[in-house]
């Protein structure tokens, strides 16, 4: 019973699972009940169809017996009998059970395996600790499985297929990983390198902006706070504009040969608000120079010299050795304060210095105005030691060599040193009379050069005479030949040797060495720069290329001063001072000594520079001018006294020209060649109407047309003798009456002592009206001047602006007045119309009756202003055929 009733219930269990399970099992049954039936004895009947079997077996007592069934009733009646066929029933029987719980169990297990993934899948699903694209995939990653599984009973090569393919398909998705990883990680670099530069810029906006030099980066927030906190304190420098050019201007320049910087200038606004305290840090003035501005009435910086010195005083190290400081040219407007942009600066760098050489070479035009430049270097070079000189040719050859160098002579005694041997820092000089000492003064040298200016730089460039430039820049470069040395490389001179025999060589510039040495070539020495900086200053400075490319400039820099607003053409070339007036009078050419008269006696014009064409025009209104006063004081109920005109000097000028001829060339003494007797011999032509024949380029146009070559405003060789036959004037004239003109001339005819006494007494105010040529019409600094009469109109503008520009300098007002004859008037309309100034200029129109009262005594010096001119002709030894009394 018990047996029957566990059958049952496993039956039963057995039952629910073949409607549930697949046919597999069905086999399975099939094969073991034919594994069975081998070993049981022959059946009576067929027993095929298992499912009669079974149902037969597990239901045998509930089914109805059919027709085999009563056969092995039968049998089993009849077997019952014997104990073999009681243990074949009963093994089948187990068989059977325990096939069919393995069965059970099995299903159960595989059941229960998807019932437990598909419930941790829900798990997952609804838990929230886990994010849901992980639970989709462990979902997947199941089902997957499962259905492996299932394929892989279905075909068992399915899964090797599903294998490779997997792998295949892996590999396929790996590649691709990689190709889109590589990608991205190209991706990121870029964007790394994005965000990197958003940083710097970010960090770059947010750094202060700090103008101190080497004041970049801080230590700390600390130190940063307090160089803002110092910054604040201080009034910044200003900061200039590189010139905007359009593309026409462009390939004008272009054309015209201009290089690019010289096209793209610096532009400073002239005018106060560029001035800066002369104790501006970024100046790096010293103490003692400040103290030396302070003391000579000098607190602010102008302008030009803002921007010129910090750019300077930058270079004052020179660094690199292996770089040459750039060279740098000014233009400014006249007495806008050039001289000091450079002697400051020069001084400051120099006062550093601890042996004598010759390191500042000033150039300029006339010997009038060396003297006047070394009194400003002298202004502010007190406490310090260098030492400061000009060569003119006002002093003897010798009395020079001796100042300027040590052991001038080269004998076997005293031999030449290398290196030269200066006795001065500093050099002002004329270029003729500085090619004297290039060429003939031994231990002269311009080796240790670290400043040369060029002062009045455009005039000075249309003087090709003795091609003074190419010696200066053949003197400051070392010689390729190695003169100094022999053929064979022995020494050519006799060297200077210390105790151990060796040559001293210590004073020869680093630069310079390979002019006197065999230096093995080396690739690791680099050559080694020069550290001359070459300063070119004007008023008008000139842009012809051919003149600028021969000045060799390296890494040039161009600075202008002029009035904003400016298009680069011809209207921007000039700007003129900001106090200065200007008048034009158009008159008669007869009128004009009339016209001057009325200028001094009807508008009451004083401290005035009276510029002619040329010296014999100068001398003949001196005199006109003298005679007329005398003759108007003398009939005046109050006696004037005159100056004092008298006859001084031994020897013509013409005579004298003769002796220098004859001492040509005899150095160490007098030298006194003929550049003043140039000069003035072609004065009866207007100088201007000369045009420049120096080599410049035809492609210029324009720029030569102002490169006139003047006759009376540069001496460019040695000085006169002493002695001379020119007019001297009583500069001390007292009591003046008041009503009293005092006159006085000035040209390149007066001795030298002479002329300095005139400027001083302009300066002193002791002459009313100064008549000169156009010696003094460039650069000279003469303060008291508050008017300029042009009694010659200029025919180039560049000349009309240097002689205007003697008045209202530093910031002062004047007046200029130019008489314009008839026939000239249309050019002089033009000169300045072209020059973009015409609106500047005032018309005067002086009427007969306005100068009436004049006439009378006009008229009288008139008549005898022959006789003075033959008188004092004969009193000037007869012979100055140079001159023309008509
Ligand atoms: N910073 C300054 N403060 C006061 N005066 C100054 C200053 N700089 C220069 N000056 C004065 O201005 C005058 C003109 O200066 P300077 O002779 O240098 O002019 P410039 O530009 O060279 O003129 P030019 O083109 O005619 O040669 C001089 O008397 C000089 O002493």
């Amino acid at each position: 019973m018990f047996n029957i009733r566990r059958f049952d219930l496993e039956a039963d269990t057995t039952q629910e699972s073949i409607t549930t399970t697949t046919t597999p099992t069905n086999d399975r049954l099939a094969k073991l009940n034919a594994r069975l039936n081998k070993n049981k004895p022959p059946p009576t009947s067929n027993s095929s169809d298992t499912t009669t079997t079974t149902t037969t077996t597990t239901n045998q007592d509930s089914i109805p017996h059919n027709k085999d069934n009563k056969h092995h009733k039968k049998d089993r009646d009849s077997t019952n009998k014997g104990t073999n066929e009681i243990s074949y029933k009963r093994s089948r029987e187990e068989e059977d059970a325990r096939v069919a719980r393995e069965e059970a169990r099995r299903q159960k297990d595989q059941q229960s395996g998807k019932q437990r993934w598909e419930k941790r899948a829900k798990e997952l699903k609804d838990s929230d600790l886990v994010p849901n694209d992980i639970r989709l995939a462990m979902k997947a990653e199941a089902e997957a499985k499962v259905k492996a599984e299932r394929e892989a009973r279905k075909n068992p090569f399915a899964a090797v297929i599903a294998a490779a393919q997997a792998e295949k398909e892996k590999a396929d998705e790996d590649m691709k990983d990689a190709e889109e990883e590589e990608e991205d990680e190209d991706k990121d670099d870029q964007d790394d390198k994005d965000q990197e530069k958003d940083q710097d810029e970010e960090e770059e906006a947010d750094r202060p902006e700090l103008h101190l030099e080497g004041v970049e980066r801080f230590a700390s927030e600390a130190d940063a706070d307090a160089a803002l906190a110092e910054l604040a304190a201080l009034v910044p420098l200003p900061t200039f504009e590189t010139k905007e050019v359009t593309a026409l201007e462009k390939e004008r320049a272009k054309s015209m040969g201009i290089p690019d910087w010289l096209a793209h200038p610096t532009l400073i606004e002239p005018g106060e608000t560029n001035n800066r305290p002369i104790s501006e840090r970024q100046f790096g003035f010293s103490e003692r120079l400040i103290k030396q501005c302070r003391k000579a009435g000098i607190e602010e910086c102008f302008a030009v010299q803002t921007a010129v010195i910090p750019v300077l005083m930058r270079a004052r190290h020179l660094g690199d050795i292996r770089k040459a400081p750039g060279d740098l040219c000014v233009s400014a407007p006249t007495g806008s304060g050039k001289t000091l942009a450079y002697v400051l600066p020069i001084i400051e760098i120099l006062s550093q210095r601890v042996v004598t050489r010759l390191r500042a070479l000033v150039v300029l035009p006339t010997r009038d105005l060396c003297i006047q430049v070394k009194e400003t270097f002298e202004t502010f070079v007190k406490g310090t030691d260098l030492k400061i000189a000009t060569s003119t040719g006002q002093n003897s050859f010798a009395h020079e060599q001796a100042i300027l160098v040590g052991e001038s002579h080269c004998n076997s005694t005293s031999p030449r040193v290398l290196g030269g041997h200066s006795r001065v820092d500093v050099l002002i000089t004329t270029p003729g009379r500085l090619i004297d000492h290039i060429k003939s003064t031994p231990n002269f040298t311009l080796q240790h050069l670290r400043f040369l200016v060029i002062d009045e730089a455009d005039r000075l460039l249309n003087q090709s005479f003795q091609d003074w430039l190419f010696h200066i820049l053949n003197a400051i470069h070392p010689s390729p030949e190695r003169k100094f040395l022999g053929a064979d490389g022995s020494e050519a001179i006799q060297l200077k040797r210390d105790h151990l025999g060796f040559p001293i060589h210590d004073a020869v510039a680093p630069g310079f060495l390979s002019s006197f040495f065999q230096i093995p070539e080396s690739d690791v020495e680099d050559p080694k720069a020069l550290s001359v900086q070459k300063l070119l200053f004007s008023a008008t400075l000139t842009r012809n290329p051919a003149k600028i490319a021969s000045l060799q400039l390296s890494d040039p820099q161009y600075v202008a001063v002029q009035d904003g607003g400016q298009d680069g053409d011809e209207k921007s070339k000039y700007t003129t001072p900001a106090g200065l007036t200007e008048h034009m009078i158009v008159c008669e050419t007869s009128e004009k000594p009339l016209m001057v008269l009325h200028l001094l006696h009807h508008l009451q014009v004083r401290s005035a520079l009276c510029f002619t064409k040329s010296v014999e025009s100068a001398h003949r209104l001196y005199k006109l001018i003298q005679l007329y006063e005398k003759i108007r004081t003398t009939t005046t109920t109050t006696p004037v006294k005159a100056p004092v005109v008298k006859e001084v000097g031994k020897g013509s000028k013409a005579t004298k020209v003769k002796e220098k001829k004859a001492k040509k060339n005899s150095k160490g003494q007098d030298d006194e060649s003929g550049s003043e007797e140039e000069n003035s011999s072609d004065s009866d032509s207007d100088s201007g109407d000369e045009s420049d024949n120096s080599g410049s380029d035809s492609s210029s146009g324009e720029e030569d047309e102002e490169d006139e070559e003047e006759t009376d405003d540069v001496e460019m060789e040695h000085a006169e003798s002493s002695t001379s036959t020119a007019m001297d004037i009583d500069t001390k004239i007292a009591p003046t009456p008041t009503n009293a003109i005092v006159v006085a001339e000035f040209s390149s005819d007066l001795p030298k002592s002479k002329r300095a006494s005139i400027l001083r007494a302009f300066n002193n105010g002791e002459i009313h009206l100064l008549i000169c040529s156009d010696l003094i019409s460039r650069g000279m600094d003469l303060s008291p001047v508050s008017c300029v009469i042009n009694y010659d109109s200029p025919v180039y503008m560049k000349k009309y602006i240097h002689r205007v520009g003697r008045t209202a300098r530093a910031g002062k007002s004047g007046t200029a007045y130019s008489l314009v004859e008839m026939q000239e008037a249309r050019h002089f309309k033009e000169m300045i119309t072209k020059a973009g100034h015409w609106d500047k200029i005032g018309r005067i129109n002086v009427k007969s009756q306005e100068v009436k009262d004049l006439v009378p005594s006009y008229q009288k010096a008139l008549g005898g202003l022959k006789d003075v001119l033959v008188s004092s002709s004969r009193a000037g030894k007869k012979g100055s055929s140079r001159r023309s009394f008509k």
